[in-house]
């Protein structure tokens, strides 16, 4: 018999009944920094944590989509993920896709390349020590996780940058980011990403998550038969805000390879 469409609020264990039911039009999304891997002070140091790829690909084999989406660009999300064949990777807030074995970039940010290397030399030469600058090809992450005295300093400065060039400031846990003038967020790959989907699921930690979050509430508002589950991992830097706009709020990285372990016990194996 099929599971009805399960309202909120609602159980785990009645979320992973309906998507078992509907693996073949199930989706599911995946924030990288903070959700699968726990948060480091060197970003380069990120690793997903030690049970996230098996569970992952055991995912990947019994629902129609499993994707990163992160804010990493798609050169380092290869790095993490390239033993998994069956999962998608969209970089840079989806300015990136990899694509049968390629890196798409949006067309519309690719005159910002020189842009942002010139930023990251100045920001490397004026910012004070202790700011540790992330240079993304498209967009140049400004960290102060070791030296949280610096926020001020690093947040007004890139905006004065954003203003002074044209671009986008984006706030994270400990960072400030700029990126291209281009409509492009979690969100709208998320809108794209569940077009064919009956039941999706997304896992996040950060602001910028929250407008995946928003795109999964936006289609179940006008599909009455399509079932969406925010799921937060929470942390102390951005406070209640994304635990309070999700359905679900697991506790590390780690809980949330344990979690989909144990909601992976419904499915009935792949054929
Ligand atoms: O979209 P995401 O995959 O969550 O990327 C968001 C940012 O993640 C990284 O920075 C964060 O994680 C670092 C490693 O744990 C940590 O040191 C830093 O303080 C966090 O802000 C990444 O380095 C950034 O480029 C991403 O924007």
């Amino acid at each position: 018999m099929e599971t009805a469409r399960p309202t909120h609020p609602l159980s785990p264990a009645e979320a992973w009944r309906f998507t078992a039911d509907h693996a073949a039009e199930a989706a599911f999304f995946f924030d990288f920094d903070g959700v699968l891997s726990p948060v480091t002070d060197d970003p380069d140091a990120s690793q997903p944590t030690p049970s996230a790829l098996g569970v992952l690909e055991e995912l990947a084999g019994v629902v129609a989509k499993v994707a990163i989406v992160s804010a990493r660009p798609v050169s380092f999300l290869r790095t993490r993920f390239a033993a998994l064949s069956h999962v998608d990777l969209y970089g840079l807030y989806g300015l990136e896709v990899w694509h049968e074995g390629e890196v798409i970039t949006e067309p519309a940010a690719l005159p910002w390349v020189p842009t942002m290397a010139d930023l990251a030399q100045r920001a490397r030469t004026e910012l004070p020590a202790g700011t540790l600058v992330e240079y993304k090809r498209l967009s140049v992450a400004l960290h102060y996780r070791t030296a949280p005295q610096l926020g001020d300093v690093v947040d007004r400065w890139a905006n004065d940058q954003a203003e002074r060039v044209g671009l986008r400031v984006q706030g994270g846990r400990m960072v400030a980011e700029l990126k291209p003038p281009v409509d492009q967020d979690k969100g709208m790959v998320i809108t794209e990403g569940i077009r064919n989907a009956g039941c999706a699921w997304y896992f996040g930690d950060d602001m910028s998550d929250l407008k995946a979050f928003d795109a999964l509430r936006a289609r179940a508002a006008v599909d009455p038969a399509f079932f969406g589950m925010c799921v937060a991992v929470a942390n102390p830097e951005t406070g209640a805000e994304v635990s309070t706009a999700a359905d679900l709020t697991l506790e590390s990285p780690d809980a949330v390879a344990a979690f989909l372990a144990e909601g992976l016990r419904g499915f009935r194996p792949a054929r």
